[in-house]
Parts: C-alpha cells; structure tokens; sequence
C-alpha cells in the first residue's frame, strides 16, 4: 500500500496565546488520487491548515507527512512532488505571464521548462497572454496562470485554496471542468478549500467540515447529505456552523 497523499495527526496551530487555537488536534488521512474538499465559515482554520501541509507554517503541536514525506525533517523532498494555488499568492505583477512561469519552472527544476510552459498554456487558454504583464490581467486570466503556476512540475498532489473564488459562473466552470480533466488525466491527489458547495459536491468524494479549528464532520458528500437529511450541501454546511445536529445524533439523544 503506497503512504497516503496526507497523513495529519493531532495537528494545532495557535498563532497567539491570548487567543484560540486557530487549528486544533486535527487528524485525517486522505488516501493517493484521492479529491478532498476542506470546508468551514470564514476563520475556520482552512488556509491555516494548508499552510502547515506546505511547511509555510510551523505547527504548534502535530505533525504532517505529505507523500510519505515528513514535512518537518524532509520538506524539501515533498514540495518537490506537490503545488499550490492560492488567492494569497500574487505573482509579481510586472513580470510577464512567460516570466512568472519560468521563474516557478526553474524553482521546481522542471526539465525542458519552455515546452512545459507552452504546453500548460495551450491547455489553459493562456498562450496569447504569455507576454503580457501579470499585473494586468483579469481575475480568470490570473485564475489560469494560477493554475499554470500549481501545475508546472506536474504535481503528485496538489493544494487548492479557493481556486474558483472571484470568477464569473461560466469561468468558474471551465476551471471545474478542466480540473476533472487533469486529474483523471494525472491521477493526482487534490486538497481543495472552497466556499462553494456545489464544487465541492461536484468534484471531491470526500468532505472534511473544520468549525473552529476543528474537524467537527466528515464524509462523503452523499453521506453528509444522508446523515444530515438534506438534499443540499449548503444546508448541511449551515446546520453544521448553526451547531445543529445530524438525524444520527438527534435520534440517539431523542
Ligand atoms: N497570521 C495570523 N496571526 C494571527 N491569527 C491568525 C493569522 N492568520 C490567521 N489567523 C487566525 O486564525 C484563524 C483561522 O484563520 P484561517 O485564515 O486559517 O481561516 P480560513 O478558514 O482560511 O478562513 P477564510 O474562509 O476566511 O479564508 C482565524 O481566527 C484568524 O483570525
């Protein structure tokens, strides 16, 4: 059996000490190929979380293994099999689409960079932009070259932070779309924190529900809906961030 894509045990981050933990005693293992939706309101603990997958942040107890790789004594190892996209990450806007991406090329050492480069920006629409300033772009086009950046090495497993967030609805799906293609295409593993419950219906077969810092459901989102008895995700969402309870747990405390 192949190590998991992720491998998190009883991870906590606590930013201050006169404050809650931000992530606490979180645990989980998602399996290789596998497409994990990380869901939770505004402060949740989602992009805390993926900082900590990425070595961006030290945990204040816990430990991540991603690929097999233990990210606090051989990250170096694992981000070179792994990528990101974040709407945190701005590429320096006066560089051009083609210059953002060798820089990210040479990084990742990829081997042939230029032809890697024209092949991701024929796939992602990108190829009449590669001149252009990064800083002027709209918010799809730097969406794309997002995506461009998070896939140039040709990750094993790749961090999503709301990767459709600010784009119009036909965008939105494009993206979706083209991110059911690749992966069934790489048969990469994919972590993605979204707002955006049909997306995350859509395309993981797992949802990991954070509320406060902690993992306080997860399931399928089949299951999810089931346990919850409702036909939506985004009312299995609010019941989960309004503390009500599933049909499981009202019924045993019935
Ligand atoms: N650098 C920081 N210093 C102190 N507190 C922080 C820092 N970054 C995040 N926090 C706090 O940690 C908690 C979790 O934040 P985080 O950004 O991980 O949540 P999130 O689920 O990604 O939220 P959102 O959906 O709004 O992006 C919040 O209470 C936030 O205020």
């Amino acid at each position: 059996m192949p190590s998991p894509a992720i491998l998190v045990e009883a991870l906590s981050k606590r930013y201050r000490n006169d404050a809650p933990p931000a992530v606490s005693d979180l645990s989980f293992s998602m399996p290789r190929g596998a497409t994990w939706g990380l869901l939770g309101g505004n402060g949740a603990g989602k992009t805390t979380t993926i900082a900590m997958l990425l070595g961006l942040l030290v945990p204040t107890s816990g430990r991540v293994e991603a690929l097999g790789h233990d990210m606090a004594r051989d990250r170096f190892a694992a981000l070179a099999r792994m990528n990101f996209s974040s709407p945190y990450l701005a590429l320096p806007s006066r560089l051009s689409v083609a210059e953002n991406l060798r820089v990210y090329a040479h990084l990742y050492n990829v081997p042939r960079a230029e032809k890697r480069i024209a092949e991701l920006a024929e796939q992602l629409q990108l190829t009449d932009l590669l001149d252009r300033p990064s800083g002027q772009l709209s918010a799809g086009q730097k969406t794309r070259v997002a995506l461009a950046k998070a896939l140039v090495n040709r990750p094993e497993l790749l961090l999503l932070d709301e990767p459709t967030a600010s784009l119009d609805p036909d965008t939105g799906d494009w993206v979706r779309t083209w991110l059911e293609r690749y992966r069934a295409e790489s048969g990469c593993s994919i972590l993605l924190a979204s707002h955006n419950m049909a997306e995350v219906e859509r395309l993981c077969g797992h949802v990991l529900m954070l509320k406060q810092g902690r993992a306080v459901d997860q399931g399928s989102p089949a299951a999810l809906l089931q346990r919850y008895g409702r036909d939506d995700l985004e009312d299995v969402f609010l019941d989960i961030a309004r503390g009500r309870r599933s049909r499981e747990e009202a019924a045993v405390l019935a």
